[in-house]
Formats: C-alpha cells, structure tokens, sequence
C-alpha cells in the first residue's frame, strides 16, 4: 500500500512525468502569473458564489491535504459568472502551504510565492453527470484560488484550524458540518483566469482556474497548526510533517491569462 504519489524526493513533482505522462502536457498547473502580461479583458464578469445553502460534512486528511467535503447532489453552492458558461458545483476545498511563509503557494505572482494557497474545486454538473467524468472534461472543474499571506489573526479560520488535531494522520476523518467558506474570501473578487489542470496526479487538464488577486491575512499562530498534521497514516511508524505540498509553475506554452478588471 505504497503511495502512488507525493511530494518527497522520491516521489514529488520532479518524478511524477513517470507514472502521468500529462504532466509535461500544454495546459499544467500552477504557473507563474506575470499582471503586465494578463490581458485586461472587460467582457469578464465578476465572479458570483451562490454558497449560503453550501452543507459541509466533513472535513479529512486525505495524505496529501486537509480537505472539506460538501453534499453536492443538488445545486445549493455553485460558482459562475467571469469566464464560466453555466453554474459549477462545490464539491470540497482543500489548502497547499510550505514549511516557512515564505513558500507554500502553488501559483505565484511575479515569482513570488505566498505563504499558503486555498483551493475551492467545483464541478461542472450541467454538462457532466458526475465529477469523476466531469475531471477527465476540459471544461469540466473550476477551481478559485485564494492566496494566504501571515499577519493578523484570520476571525474564522480557528473554525478550521481548532479541529486539525482531529485528522492528525493520513486517512482521518471529522464530521465538520455548517462550515461556510464565503468566510474565507477577500472582500474584493478580482482575479486572473485561464485553462489549466489538476495540480496533483492525475493531472487532468480540465480545470477553468480563477485566481483572486487579493490575499486573506491568517496568523502565523494559526499556519503553523496545518503544519501539525502528518502525511502518514497513524499505523505507520513514520512520522512525516505535513508541509510544502505544492506543485511548483509550470511552463505557460503558449496560454493566455486574463484578467478582470
Ligand atoms: Cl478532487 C481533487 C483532485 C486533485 C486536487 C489537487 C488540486 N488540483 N488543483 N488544485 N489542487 C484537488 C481535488
Ligand atoms: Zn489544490
């Protein structure tokens, strides 16, 4: 029950071309956002998170994040508006952060990295019947990103980093019910789009990414608890810190990015 997977030296993103041959494909993820080379373009809409029926159920160590699961039978959470045709499903959240703030992020900014990265992962349930069909689609996932930055205290990120402890190990899993992630946003909703992939294998090339160019500022206090957690299972006499579980740039070939306004 070896992992197929990581982010070692054995087995992270260097060697991961061996067993996914779509990662050194033309539409990879994260990049390198450069804001002078994002074309401006105004028939981007604004963004619209339609979250207040969202219904969280658990939150999971799943050996390579912490992740929150939400009850996506019906449309009661969905992303649209920018550069979407139809409404797209939540499905879960997760985060990718490093082992000091100075790294941690999966995109960067004019090369320069954030602390942590939260990865909102929504599925295009209009067009596809189910999100595993729906990740092997080019149009199938929307994924918004929001950038973590360290300063001040984060007022409800302590909803999520109060019960870490909980899915301490690989395999862990908490109920974590009436959680609403609106409360993770940045006042302001502006963003860089462009069409990208799954950052982890499989890799898929089928996520429409919308990256929010506001950061949320969370603690230092407060980054540290993802930290505790461990990409190995309790079973294991192995105790490996989980940190800098990100996927560094990769090459833009070609694509555009755009930006709202
Ligand atoms: Cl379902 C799923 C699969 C892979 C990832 C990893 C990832 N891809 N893009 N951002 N994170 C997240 C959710
Ligand atoms: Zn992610």
């Amino acid at each position: 029950t070896g992992n197929p997977w990581g982010y070692g030296k054995q087995d992270g993103p260097s060697v991961w071309h061996k067993n996914y041959p779509v990662a050194e494909g033309d539409r990879q993820s994260p990049i390198d956002i450069v804001p002078h080379q994002a074309s401006h373009d105004p028939s981007l809409g604004p963004i619209v998170l339609n979250y207040d029926k969202c219904t969280s159920i658990k939150i999971a160590n799943n050996g390579h994040s912490v992740v929150v699961e939400f009850e996506d039978s019906d449309d009661r959470s969905v992303i649209q508006g920018g550069p979407l045709g139809n409404p797209y499903r939540l499905k879960q959240f997760h985060f990718h952060w490093g082992g000091k703030d100075c790294h941690g992020s999966e995109h960067t900014v004019a090369g320069n990295s954030y602390a942590s990265e939260l990865h909102l992962v929504h599925w295009n349930a209009v067009k596809y019947k189910t999100f595993e069909e729906a990740a092997t689609a080019p149009d199938g996932l929307a994924v918004l990103g929001i950038f973590l930055e360290t300063g001040d205290n984060h007022r409800w990120l302590h909803t999520i980093t109060d019960v870490l402890y909980t899915v301490k190990f690989k395999g862990s899993v908490t109920d974590f019910k009436g959680f609403n992630p609106k409360c993770l946003l940045p006042s302001s909703l502006h963003y860089w789009t462009y069409l990208g992939s799954l950052t982890t294998p499989p890799l898929y090339e089928s996520v429409t990414w919308i990256i929010v160019k506001d950061p949320i500022i969370v603690s230092e206090k407060q980054l540290g608890k993802f930290r505790t957690l461990v990409f190995t299972g309790e079973e294991e006499d192995q105790r490996t810190r989980m940190e800098n579980n990100f996927r560094p740039p990769q090459p833009l070939k070609g694509r555009k990015v755009r930006s709202s306004n």
